[in-house]
């Protein structure tokens, strides 16, 4: 037999959504084993008594967050904590030899600037920050085989980026006409108690929040001027539905082409991801739903021309805690590693 190894893992923020996405994906990983679970108030706690569903599986005591401890005994670590900590973590953990995929904003931004006037914060590991890749992986696949550190993106951006990306770079639309409109469960918002996540606020409701300035503009932006070769300015408004998990990203931008129409993009849509497994183009006439990717590390696309108004709508469905977070962290890795891309993650959804 040969000397198959595991790779140990560490999740510094193990008890929250995506700590928890991680742990039940990563579990059953064929490449990897978990070694260290990592919290604040929850360390001490077994991870069982969080997530009793879990205790046959898991039997693991979180720990306290200490870099070099980590470092010591993980080669690979996911940070799942609120923006502005993996900041203070990161460093440690690489000049140790960690390879880091942090699912918060900080290592989001090629400019730094941008981060500290969105997220209204300083930042002073600049040379980390600059050594980080964007992890979507359906645009920058050959930089994340290369890189340690991983900025996953946000779950709002990865469903418009993938629904935006192949009209931005084959310069089909004017990309300052592109208007996002998109809707998400309240998973979206992580596990500590907010007024407006509760069941008898969120509920039999539907509104807009961040209108004009939620912090998942500039990240949008960011990657739509590095396809577009230009500064881009895009229109994004989210929205609160009352369903836990799921984003559905609905994207309309101004054709320069008036003769374009549905089966040309659908052609083009399905080139562009002819090699991205998680990314599935609806035939035509068929618009996703958030419930076919619940559970399953899946982006649907869906895809539609108005020759009306000579603008293409296209829709974009994932599962916010897996493809918007825990499971594309998981694709990076299988990137980082040299591993399938699908490894590890899951290929349907829960329902029907
Ligand atoms: N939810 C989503 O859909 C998405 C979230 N993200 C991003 O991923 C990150 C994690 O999000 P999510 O899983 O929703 O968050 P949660 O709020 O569900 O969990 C946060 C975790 O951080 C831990 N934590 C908080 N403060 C500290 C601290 N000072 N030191 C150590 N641990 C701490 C908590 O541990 P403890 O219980 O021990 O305090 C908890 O495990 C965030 O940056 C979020 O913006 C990205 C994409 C999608
Ligand atoms: C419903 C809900 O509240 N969603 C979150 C988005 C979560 C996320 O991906 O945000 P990060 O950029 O911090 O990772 C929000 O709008 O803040």
């Amino acid at each position: 037999m040969g000397n198959f190894r595991r790779v140990p893992v560490g999740i510094i923020g193990a008890s929250g959504y995506g700590g928890v996405q991680l742990v039940r994906l990563l579990m059953d990983h064929p490449e990897v084993e978990l070694v260290y679970l990592g919290g604040e108030s929850s360390a001490g706690k077994q991870f069982a008594d969080i997530y009793p569903f879990l205790a046959d599986t898991v039997n693991q005591t979180i720990e306290a967050v200490e870099p070099e401890n980590i470092a010591h005994r993980c080669e690979v670590v996911f940070i799942g904590l609120p923006n502005g900590l993996a900041c203070q973590i990161a460093p440690t953990l690489l000049e140790k030899g960690c390879k880091v995929l942090d699912l918060s904003a900080d290592y989001r931004f090629s400019d730094l600037a941008t981060y500290t006037t969105w997220y209204d914060t300083e930042r002073t590991d600049l040379t980390t920050a600059a050594s980080a890749v964007y992890g979507l992986p359906e645009l920058y696949r050959d930089r994340i085989a290369e890189t340690q550190l991983i900025g996953c993106p946000g779950c709002y951006p990865t469903a418009s980026l993938l629904a935006l990306s192949p009209l931005l770079k084959q310069g089909l639309i004017v990309p300052e006409t592109a208007i996002i409109d998109a809707k998400s469960g309240t998973s979206g918002g992580g596990r500590q108690a907010k007024i407006n996540m509760l069941l008898a606020e969120a509920d039999n409701s539907l509104a807009a929040y961040g209108v004009a300035r939620h912090r998942h503009t500039p990240e949008i932006e960011q990657i739509c001027s590095d396809l577009a070769g230009h500064e881009v300015t895009v229109q994004f408004t989210p929205h609160l539905i009352p369903m836990v998990r799921g984003i559905l990203a609905t994207v309309y931008a101004t054709l320069r082409d008036p003769g374009l129409v549905r089966d040309d993009l659908i052609t083009i849509y399905r080139a562009f991801y002819r090699n991205s497994p998680w990314v599935k183009i609806c035939e035509p006439g068929v618009y996703p739903q958030t419930k076919w990717a619940c559970g399953s590390n899946l982006c649907y696309i869906g895809i539609e021309v108005d020759p009306r108004t000579g603008r293409a709508i296209v829709m974009s469905a994932i599962d916010n805690l897996i493809k918007g977070q825990a499971g594309q962290a998981i694709q990076c890795l299988n990137i980082m590693m040299g591993w399938d891309e699908t490894l590890g993650l899951p290929k349907l959804g829960f329902y029907p």
